[in-house]
């Protein structure tokens, strides 16, 4: 049977006296990009460390390919790439000086350096840049730099803490689009507290709040708790709330105006149809009807328990 890719059982970590993260578990079986969502002081960075070993924890395992990673540090390592929050650059170095003594640390064969560097470079769309010394690059391709060295030994598994962060939109979306694509070759773990980030890259997600977990799926599932929840009709004619309410799914109706309504719903968006029709064999003048959706920021809430 084939490894896990990460497996990460009752982890715990406590910081002198208090919890920074409690029990937390999950796997990486397959490729792609697993996001660690969280709000600021979550417990991402304190996860992040410790699975790339930065830190040791306080209680539980960590395996990486099957590697109990506390107690065979070394040979765990060679599977993982690190990003950390702020990227360990020697700005003074050109690109190609920097990859090679990154993959120099990584004690690759010293004949094996400069192929590894020519993929890393292709795939991070870094190559013109190769003579250029780090800090005459743009923010944007300096991340992209910090990626190439997270994949230089062409590990299994990459771990990029908030990778977007202090990027301007347009680095941002090239730089989530480079995620994207070094997640076909391996598993990404990526942390966040940016909502369309997740939106954006992520196929699984794990949010943590208060250092527990509070949610773990897929990004289909986490979209059902965006699922519309309300409708705001217009109706030149509405009828009584006591008639809206027979519609099916209709859990509750708040007039805005005469002819605003809000009608609170469950289950899916079929009830649009039966408003329609009830609005058409009853005559009561349906000029508007839209879903709305919740954002974001409530859906966080949601699952954070901070929801009023
Ligand atoms: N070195 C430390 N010493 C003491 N407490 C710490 C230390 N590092 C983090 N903490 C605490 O542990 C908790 C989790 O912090 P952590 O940095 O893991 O959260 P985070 O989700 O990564 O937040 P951020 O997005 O702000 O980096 C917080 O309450 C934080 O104050």
């Amino acid at each position: 049977m084939l490894n896990k890719i990460v497996e990460v059982k009752h982890l715990s970590h406590k910081y002198s006296v208090d919890w920074a993260i409690r029990d937390i578990n999950f796997e990486i079986k397959e490729n792609g990009v697993f996001g660690l969502l969280g709000s600021n002081g979550a417990g991402k960075s304190t996860t992040m460390n410790i699975i790339c070993n930065v830190l040791t924890q306080t209680e539980g395992d960590v395996f990486i390919n099957g590697i109990n990673l506390r107690e065979h540090p070394i040979e765990a390592k060679k599977f993982i790439g690190f990003l950390p929050q702020k990227a360990p650059l020697h700005t003074e170095m050109t690109v190609d000086e920097y990859l090679y003594h990154c993959a120099d640390i990584r004690l690759m064969p010293k004949k094996e350096i400069p192929k590894a560097m020519e993929r890393a470079k292709e795939k991070c769309g870094i190559t013109h840049f190769s003579k250029r010394q780090i800090r005459n690059l743009s923010g944007g391709y300096q991340q992209r730099v910090g990626i190439a060295q997270a994949i230089i030994h062409n590990p299994l598994f990459v771990i990029l803490d908030e990778p977007t962060n202090g990027l301007d939109p347009n680095q941002i979306v090239e730089v989530r689009r480079l995620i994207r694509e070094i997640a076909k070759d391996r598993a990404v773990l990526i942390s966040t507290h940016i909502l369309p980030e997740v939106q954006a890259v992520c196929d699984y997600i794990m949010m943590i709040e208060h250092g527990q977990k509070v949610f773990e799926g897929t990004i289909n599932a986490f979209n059902t708790y965006m699922s519309p929840s309300a409708l705001l009709t217009i109706m030149h004619n509405a009828p009584s709330s006591e008639e809206l309410m027979k519609i099916e799914g209709v859990v509750r109706v708040e007039r805005l105006t005469n002819t605003r309504i809000r009608l609170h719903f469950r289950g899916d968006d079929s009830i649009i149809g039966r408003v329609v029709k009830q609005a058409v064999s009853n005559h009561w003048h349906l000029r508007e009807i839209s879903l709305e959706k919740e954002s974001l920021d409530k859906v966080f809430a949601k699952l954070s328990g901070k929801d009023a």
